[in-house]
């Protein structure tokens, strides 16, 4: 079964432990937070403070999605802030075998993400240190855009490599930007098993609905 991780980028901060309690409540599987620096991306999110603000809200795992640059000086306080899974970019991190090993140290999960345009085979030789890989399927730094279909095909070329290296059970492959229940049976056909959603979630009225129509368009 597909997990949903609602995007905290798109819930309304000023209630934000209400937000999540809501999400949990309505079957929320992972709480996804977007730490973004102005640098990386153009946009400027929450640094560990709000990790830690929302840890005592929730005792889903905390999935912190970091679009930063030198992400090696931040990921001991969003390990201590209560972060269980921290993902950083095979694109800001010049060292990235190191910069995975130095989030393992903290007792966390390791993950490395892929801009869209950023070819799979770039973790060919860290796929066996990782927990892992999410794919953007937009361009990273805002919420509510546009799926970029192409990603369906790095979902394919993902699946194929971690099987032929006997982690297909023990990598897990997120997506996130712009999935809905219309995009999202596209990439877990395709071997994805994670599901970042944030406006298609907090957007709406009804949130534990929202997440049942993206799992339920997943099942069919
Ligand atoms: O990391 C990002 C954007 O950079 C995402 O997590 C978005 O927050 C997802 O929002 P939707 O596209 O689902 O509205």
């Amino acid at each position: 079964m597909v997990k949903i991780a609602p995007s905290i980028l798109s819930a309304d901060f000023a209630r934000l432990g209400e937000e999540i309690k809501e999400v949990e409540q309505g079957g929320a599987d992972w709480i996804h937070i977007d730490v973004m620096d102005g640098h990386f991306v153009p946009n400027l999110t929450i640094g560990p403070l709000v990790v830690k603000a929302v840890r005592p809200h929730t005792n889903l795992t905390l999935d912190v999605h970091l679009m930063i640059e030198n992400a090696d000086m931040y990921i001991p306080e969003f390990a201590k802030s209560g972060a269980d899974i921290i993902t950083v970019h095979q694109e800001a991190c010049v060292h990235l075998h190191r910069t995975i090993y130095h989030i393992k140290n903290q007792g966390v999960k390791a993950a490395v993400s892929l801009n869209p345009a950023t070819p799979v085979g770039t973790l060919e030789h860290v796929l066996e240190d990782i927990d892992m890989v999410l794919l953007m399927s937009v361009n990273p730094g805002f919420g509510g855009q546009k799926f970029i279909p192409e990603v369906v095909r790095k979902v394919t070329q993902l699946k194929t490599m971690l099987e032929e290296r006997g982690l297909g059970d023990k990598v897990e492959i997120q997506i996130d930007g712009g999935i809905n229940a219309e995009t999202a049976p596209l990439v877990t056909k395709a071997g994805a098993t994670c599901l970042v959603a944030g406006n298609a979630v907090f957007g709406q009225a009804d949130r534990a609905r929202a997440i049942e129509d993206i799992k339920q368009a997943c099942r069919l």
